[in-house]
């Protein structure tokens, strides 16, 4: 299948049935039918967005990079904007303006190494003073 295909909205939003649903994420569109069913976060949430701009729906929810993989795969075009189409809803990039909450993991690892180097040092300390008290004698 052709990816190099323009959808403007008015053909995106003809496709909203199960069978055949198409929606458009940071303006491109993909085919969500084969995926529907399988989709984790339920079918009612696909179809609620058939045929439509799905971007804030998608990105609100925070999916993996194996969602975004599963998505490529989906790809069936762009999206070709016209005058009266409604705005763009993809964010800036780096944006967290949708609700999107920032990983925090980046301050739990360094937490962590915070801890593995006080350790260290407690038990570094502990050698050093056992070291020193077996010598003085
Ligand atoms: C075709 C587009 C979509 C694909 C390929 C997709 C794929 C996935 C995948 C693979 C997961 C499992 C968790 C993860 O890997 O992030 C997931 C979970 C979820 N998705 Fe989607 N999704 C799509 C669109 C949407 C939309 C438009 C919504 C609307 C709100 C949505 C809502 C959810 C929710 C709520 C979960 C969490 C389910 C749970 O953990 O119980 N998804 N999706």
């Amino acid at each position: 299948m052709s990816t190099d295909k323009e959808y403007t909205y008015s053909d995106v939003s003809e496709h909203t049935t199960k069978k055949d649903l198409f929606v458009v994420i940071h303006d491109k569109v993909y085919n969500a039918s084969t995926f529907v069913d399988e989709h984790p976060g339920g079918e009612e949430v696909l179809l609620d967005v058939g045929g439509q701009d799905a971007t804030e729906a998608f990105e609100d929810v925070g999916h993996s990079d194996e969602a975004r993989e599963i998505l490529n795969g989906l790809l069936v075009g762009g999206l070709k904007r016209q005058p009266g189409d409604p705005s763009p809803k993809t964010p800036a990039p780096g944006a967290t303006a949708t609700g999107t909450k920032p990983k925090a993991d980046a301050s739990a690892g360094v937490g962590l190494y915070a801890v593995i180097l006080v350790g260290g040092l407690l038990a570094f300390g502990a050698y050093q003073y056992i070291q020193s008290q077996g010598t003085s004698k």
